[in-house]
């Protein structure tokens, strides 16, 4: 018996000639939540779908509660909530019935009351579901993926479409889910979204995990970022090469902004050196350092070098 939740081992999955998976492994344990994120394209919405037991994998191992997802869809279908990329919500009925709908596939679900309050759609009850917002769908959605009391839920970029709001309260949500025992496996294109949510993440590239581990394990190694302005009609050409490197330079506002990428800053001190370097350089020029900065690389860096890089 297994003590992931759900698993996944040499999965490849392929639509005629194209392989969109080729062959991935992560797990996730109870109560976890983790995050595929990924450039369009990079197979998380079909390894999401062989978890929801759409289709068979076409290679490879996949096990959903200790389970075959596809052999056992009927059997897991109770125990699972899924919140697809585009929903197929009947635009006549009212926000109601399609949770009253939903409700009697279940044996123990949320009143619908619950279920509304809980994604803040109570005041749109006898609203019919056409004339909700596209981020009021998305919230319908969810309703629907938890009425049943899920023990996993599947997330295909549940906050696409709502609003700055609507999306914290929707973070709180499933953060309250996750501390209550449930299972997350979440897509998304918000790395805000993986950062504040994720146990751990992975980033998917043209069907390939080529990063995967908590976020501070994802960020380690990828080194530090100095950055800063300095004024107009600097002679940036001058500008001292730090760690070996060039400056990335873009002109905002008029001014030339510069960037490096320290690789392996501190512990070593390299960016301290690097830094020290760029000062001198500045006093000997007579040039102000705008807005000097020095931050370790972050998830949106490690995502571009990924996607930059292949
Ligand atoms: N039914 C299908 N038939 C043929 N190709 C498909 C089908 N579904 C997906 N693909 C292709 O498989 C690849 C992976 O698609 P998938 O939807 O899994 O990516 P994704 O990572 O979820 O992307 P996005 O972030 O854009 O939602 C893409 O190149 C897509 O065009």
């Amino acid at each position: 018996m297994s003590t992931q939740t759900i698993e996944v081992d040499g999965l490849r999955q392929r639509y005629g000639d194209f392989e969109a998976v080729r062959g991935i492994d992560f797990s996730v344990g109870g109560g976890q939540l983790f995050a595929l994120l990924g450039t369009n394209g990079a197979g998380k919405t079909t390894t999401m779908e062989v978890l929801e037991g759409f289709r068979p994998a076409a290679s490879g191992t996949v096990r959903l509660l200790d389970a075959d997802p596809y052999r056992n869809r009927k059997a897991l279908r109770p125990r699972v909530g899924i919140m697809l990329q585009e929903s197929g919500l009947i635009g006549d009925l009212t926000v109601a019935e399609t949770v009253s709908l939903w409700r009697d596939l279940h044996v123990n679900p949320l009143s619908r009351d619950e279920a509304l309050k809980r994604v803040d759609l109570a005041d749109k009850a006898g609203t019919a579901v056409r004339q909700l917002s596209g981020g009021q769908k998305r919230r319908l959605d969810l309703a629907l993926a938890i009425v049943g009391r899920p023990e996993v839920l599947f997330l295909d970029e549940p906050t696409t479409g709502m609003d700055p709001e609507a999306r914290i309260a929707t973070w709180k949500l499933i953060q309250e889910l996750v501390a209550g025992g449930t299972t997350v496996l979440l897509t998304t294109h918000y790395l805000e979204e993986a950062e504040r949510l994720a146990d751990r993440i992975a980033i998917m590239h043209r069907g390939e995990i080529r990063i995967a581990g908590t976020v501070p394990e994802v960020v380690a190694g990828h080194g530090d970022r100095i950055a800063f302005r300095v004024p107009a009609h600097t002679p940036i050409d001058t500008l001292p090469r730090l760690d070996g490197l060039p400056p990335e330079i873009a002109v905002t506002d008029g001014h030339p902004a510069a960037r490096w990428t320290v690789i392996q800053g501190d512990p070593d001190g390299r960016a301290h050196r690097a830094v020290a370097t760029l000062v001198a350089w500045a006093a000997a020029q007579n040039v102000t350092l705008d807005r000097l900065s020095v931050r370790p690389a972050s998830l949106e860096d490690v995502f571009l070098s990924i996607v930059e890089n292949q």
